[in-house]
Parts: C-alpha cells; structure tokens; sequence
C-alpha cells in the first residue's frame, strides 16, 4: 500500500511539473496547480497511518480505508478514502445495523508497519482465530494524554459523529450538544469533508472561525494532519484586521452586538445622503443650481443598484453631472432661441430657415442632425473631473470613513462587528469571501458578530457547533433561529467522549440551575471522584507539579490568574477557557469565577468540564 502512496506522490510531482511548463491559459493552469498542490499535501499527510481501517463482508470480500483513495496501476481501489461513500459502513455499522458487515477492523500503523489490530463482529458470527476482539480502539484514543493540541479522529467517529460529518445538506448544519461530545471535531472532520465532497464550495474557500487565538491554536493541528492545509483559520479580530486594544463593561458590549445597532448605523450613513435639497455648482463663470427634485432623481437612479454609500456616491456623481449637462443643454438651447427670436425681430429673418435655404442652394442636407452639434460628451467629461462638481457633490453625499459611522477608532471587541458592518454600508461587503464556513463556539456570537460571518458566506453553507448552556456574557443571540434564520438541520450530540462519568456528575447540578431544559450528556468513561480541597496558590502549585496530573490547566477567575503563573501548568482565566481540554483540571475559587461576570455560573459549568481524567476544586481557605 505504502508503494502506492510513493508512486501516487511521483506521479502527483510529474504532473505538478508538467503544469507548469503547459501552454494552458494562466488561469487553467493555476486551477490544476492549485488541485495537485492540495493533492500533495493529501499525500504527505497520508504518511501517518496510511491505512487506519478494513470492512470485511460475511462474503470474504473487504476494503481497506485510510486517509486517502489509493488505486492499482490496472485501476483497482486499493485503498478508499474514509470521505468516500464506499467508507461509510466503517462508521456507520453497529451490531444491531451491520449494513452488510461481518467485521470491522481498526489497524494502527507505525514506521509503515501495523502495531495493532483491534476487531469487532458485527453480524453476530463467532469470532475465528483471525479475528483480534479486544478493546476498543476509541477507549484507547480517549484515555491517551493530552498534549495541548486537539488530534484528528479519523479512524475512531462514532455513528452519530460521522452521519453529520458525510452529511449531504450543503446549507445551514448546526450541531450542539453538552460539553466534550465532539463538536469541535465533528466540525473539523465536516470542513474535511466538505473539500472533498463539494469541490464547487471548497473552491471559494473554507473559513474556520473561533472565538480566540488560544482555542485556534488549540485546534490548528487537526485538518493538516488531514492533509487540508487551504483552510483560513480565524477569530472576529483576524477577519476585520483589527486588534481591540481594551475591555468594556458586558452591558456596554451586549448592547454594541444586538442587531438594533444595525439599523442604527444604516439610519446614520441614510442621513448623510439628504433628500429635498438643491445642489449648486459654478461651472466656469456660471452657478448652475439643480433643483431638489432633480437632485432626489439622481439619488434614486444612485441607490437603485443596492451600492453601499461611497459606491453609491460615485454613481451619484455621474448622475448629477447628467442633470447638469441636461441643465446646460437646455440653457444653451434657450439662449440659441433668445437669440433668433432677437435677430428675428431686428432683421425679420428667420436664421433657421435662411440657414437651411443656403445649405439646400449649397446642395447639402439641411436636416437638424446635420447641424454642428455643441459637444456635450465632451462638457460631460470635463464636468466629471471638475473638482467644483466633486465639492459640491461632497456638501449632499459626503464620502465617509467607516470609523466616522462609529463616532471613535475600534477599541474593544464589541466594536470589531459595528466596524464591519460600518465598512458594509459605507465601502461595501468584503471582499474575502468563503464557500463554506466553520463557527465554533457559536454561542458566543452576538447578532452582529453573526452578521459579519453571513456577509462573508454568500453560499450560506455553514456547519455551526455550540452549546448554549455554555453562553458567555456578552453574547445576545439565545437561540439557534436568531443566529442563522430559520434555515437549517439540526443535529444533537449525546455521548461525552471527554470528562468522566464521575466529573459529569460534579458538574450536572450546575447545569441543572444555568440550562433547566438541557439535559446530561452520557459519558463513555469512568475515572476517580473530583475532590475538593481548601487552599490557595501553593496547593495548585503542587498540583500542577505532579506528573500524575499529565497535562494541567488551572482555571481561575480573570483576576488571579498572574499570580498562579509560573506552577507548569496552563494557567486560564474562567472566561477564556471555551473549547480547552487537559488531562487534569484544577479549578480555582469557584465562587468568585460565578460572581466574577453575569456569565459566571456558565463559566464554571465550562471550567468543570474541561478535563479528561482528574478534576480539582480548590476553595481558598476561610478568613
Ligand atoms: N470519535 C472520537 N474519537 C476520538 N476522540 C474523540 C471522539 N469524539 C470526541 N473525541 C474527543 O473528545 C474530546 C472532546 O471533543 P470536542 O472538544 O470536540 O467536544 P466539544 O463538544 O466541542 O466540547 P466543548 O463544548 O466543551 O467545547 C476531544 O479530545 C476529542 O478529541
């Protein structure tokens, strides 16, 4: 198979080098640059566990699935890509729906050489001795210590994992569920997926979105080592190029994200293009002045195209030099006229007719068409660059900065989204767009944060993951239709691949107060009790010192946070600990994480779901 996989990468580097030397157009050579590029990388990252799978029929015929789609010279499939169709019953097969299987089999491969082969019957056959039944391959995946960056889980989704990864909806997919049942990595597995499996959205591009930089860190080894490298990964800050560079209070922030602010900004950027009033302009020696009604009609014709305002303003100039051409048209013609009439009334001659007599003696057409027209393409031209019209236009549709729609340069988070949307109205929409959009953590949004991913997805094709019992607190959308319309498939995760059974159950009375409606996950694991014990910063100190604790975050309320640095562990306050994951979790003052922010509770109900093994609650001694 790895021969395979050698040959696929000679052949796929023949060809790269063919392309480039093709007398193809640029852009034809670029679309196949590009797609044996993303080959490439497929390949390379094929490397690792090449093979991870093998599906057997009660026939004796079998497949084997791996990370890529391998064939034989003579075109059989040798190896089936796990997106592919022919891959599903590797997922989606249990004992009581065998789709066909006997056997199901995980292979792990190390140095090109399989480790470990672990079997499940699935037709309720008796296992031969080929068969290797031990533990599963998932409890091994999910007892494995952390190392602080989420891994792909590409041999071991589960059923109700993978139905929603290979899904074929290409609109609106939300996915939530409690915490740890593999949101994350159902919609990292779908961004794979989706550039396999829909090349018309891929091609537009595929956005990651997470709500920080600490969380994408988290999570940025997970589609490379898929081999998918041409996914953006970004937070609100890195789509508006803007750093916020201070906090504000929640209410302050919740009441910028609601979707009123909208309309605000929209009403500010409508006043500055004033109906009802007159333009005036000096052209050369003259002071040409455009009534309001002819001024309303050039905003009409500016606006009908849907532009945003400095667009708009450079349509409405054009129309404005129309109306003024118009204007000088009829002036001149008026004058034209005045002048006959008078030389008429001096001479009694009637210029016209005595014109068009000498032109008809002269043996030339004398029909109005032939006359010496006055170039008025020519005065349009001049009255388009005149800086006089340019200024005149500027006193009835200013051109704006989107910053002038904010009254103030972007200083907080909540000010990145009224910054776009200012920049929508006023500069238009941006011009980075995506085929397909991942949002993580999409709880946290407000209106109009989730105004500022719709306008970069056209396609509107979205897998968004979340939870809303694990809500911050300047988040205002509280229901999936707020966020994304009424448009969507809805799927609910119910199985914890994370936290212990006995962790869950430590924090289920929580959840029990912050989201009566919502229900436990099930936990797939059981561990020890979490223990509670009475401290401060030297009994988390130790605890971040034992080795037995593996990978160890401590998360604290925002403000004592510095003091614990320095102990070995990953030091988080409560409010940025979304998405996190550790071996062992120390939690610091819980009650003071609760009374910290209005989202307090939610904070600790995600701050005591964070760990895969061992959980931690220190309280600060009494006094
Ligand atoms: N099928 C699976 N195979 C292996 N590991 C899995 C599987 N499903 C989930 N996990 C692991 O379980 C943990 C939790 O997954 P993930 O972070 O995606 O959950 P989540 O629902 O996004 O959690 P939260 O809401 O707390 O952010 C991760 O370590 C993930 O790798």
């Amino acid at each position: 198979m790895y021969d395979r996989l050698d040959a696929a990468v000679s052949d796929t580097l023949a060809a790269r080098d063919r392309a480039l030397t093709t007398s193809d157009d640029l852009h034809t050579r670029d679309v196949e640059l590009s797609r044996l590029t993303r080959r490439l990388g497929e390949l390379r990252a094929a490397e690792r566990s090449l093979c991870f799978g093998r599906i057997d029929t009660p026939a004796g015929d079998f497949l084997h699935i791996g990370r890529v789609g391998l064939r034989s010279p003579d075109g059989e499939v040798v190896l089936v890509d796990w997106r592919a169709d022919a891959a599903r019953p590797f997922y989606a097969a249990t004992p009581a729906t065998p789709l066909g299987l006997r056997r199901r089999r995980h292979l792990r491969l190390q140095n090109r050489r399989v480790v470990d082969v672990s079997d499940e019957i699935l037709d309720g056959s008796a296992p031969t001795p080929d068969d290797v039944v031990g533990d599963g391959p998932l409890a091994a995946a999910l007892s494995r210590a952390r190392t602080g960056r989420m891994r792909e889980a590409v041999s071991t989704l589960q059923a109700e994992q993978d139905a929603i990864v290979r899904s074929p909806h290409r609109g609106v997919t939300v996915v939530d569920g409690g915490p740890g049942t593999g949101k994350t990595l159902v919609a990292l597995h779908r961004a794979a997926y989706v550039l396999y499996a829909f090349p018309a959205l891929a091609g537009r591009g595929v956005l990651v979105y997470g709500p920080n930089s600490r969380f994408l860190d988290y999570i940025s080894d997970v589609l490379p080592s898929l081999g998918e490298n041409d996914v953006r990964m970004a937070t609100l800050a890195d789509l508006v190029g803007v750093a916020p560079t201070a906090a504000e209070p929640e209410e302050a922030a919740r009441a910028k994200g609601v979707a009123g602010t909208a309309a605000s900004l929209a009403a500010w950027v409508r006043a500055r293009q004033p109906r009802g009033v007159p333009l005036e302009v000096k052209v050369g020696q003259e002071t040409l002045v455009l009534t309001p009604a002819e001024v309303d009609a050039a905003h009409r014709l500016a606006t009908r195209e849907g532009l945003a305002h400095n667009p708009a303003r450079e349509r409405f100039r054009e129309h404005v030099v129309d109306a003024l051409v118009d204007l000088l048209e009829r002036r001149t013609a008026d004058a034209l006229a005045r002048l006959d009439a008078e030389v008429a009334s001096m001479l009694g001659v009637d210029l016209d007719d005595a014109v068009a007599g000498d032109l008809r003696s002269l043996g030339l057409d004398d029909s109005p068409a032939a006359e010496p027209e006055f170039d008025w393409d020519a005065v349009r031209e001049q009255l388009l660059d005149d800086p006089a019209v340019d200024q005149a236009t500027e006193a009835v549709w200013p051109r704006l900065r989107p910053e002038d729609a904010l009254g103030r340069t972007v200083r907080t988070r909540a000010d990145l989204a009224l910054l776009d949307e200012a920049r929508a109205l006023i500069d238009g929409p941006p011009e980075e767009v995506y085929g397909h959009i991942v949002v993580d953590e999409a709880q946290e949004l407000t209106e109009m944060e989730w105004r500022m991913l719709l306008r970069r997805c056209p396609s509107r094709s979205m897998t968004v993951v979340g939870d809303f019992a694990q809500s911050g607190s300047a988040t205002t959308v509280r229901s999936w239709p707020e966020a994304v319309g009424d448009r969507f498939v809805h799927h609910t995760l119910t199985v914890n691949y994370r936290t212990t059974a006995e962790i869950l159950g430590h924090a289920t009375p929580l959840l029990a107060r912050i989201a009566p409606g919502q229900g436990p996950s099930r936990s797939v694991r059981h561990g020890e009790p979490p223990r509670t014990l009475t401290g401060g910063p030297d009994t988390v100190r130790a605890l971040a010192a034992d080795e037995d604790n593996g990978l160890v975050g401590v998360i604290a309320p925002p403000g004592m946070t510095e003091a614990l640095e320095g102990s070995g562990a990953i030091v988080v306050a409560a409010p940025d600990a979304r998405g996190l994951e550790f071996d062992t979790v120390v939690v610091v003052d819980p009650a003071a994480i609760e009374a910290y922010r209005e989202s307090g509770p939610r904070d600790l109900y995600v701050a005591l779901t964070r760990a895969t093994r061992r959980l931690f609650v220190v309280t600060p001694a009494a006094g």
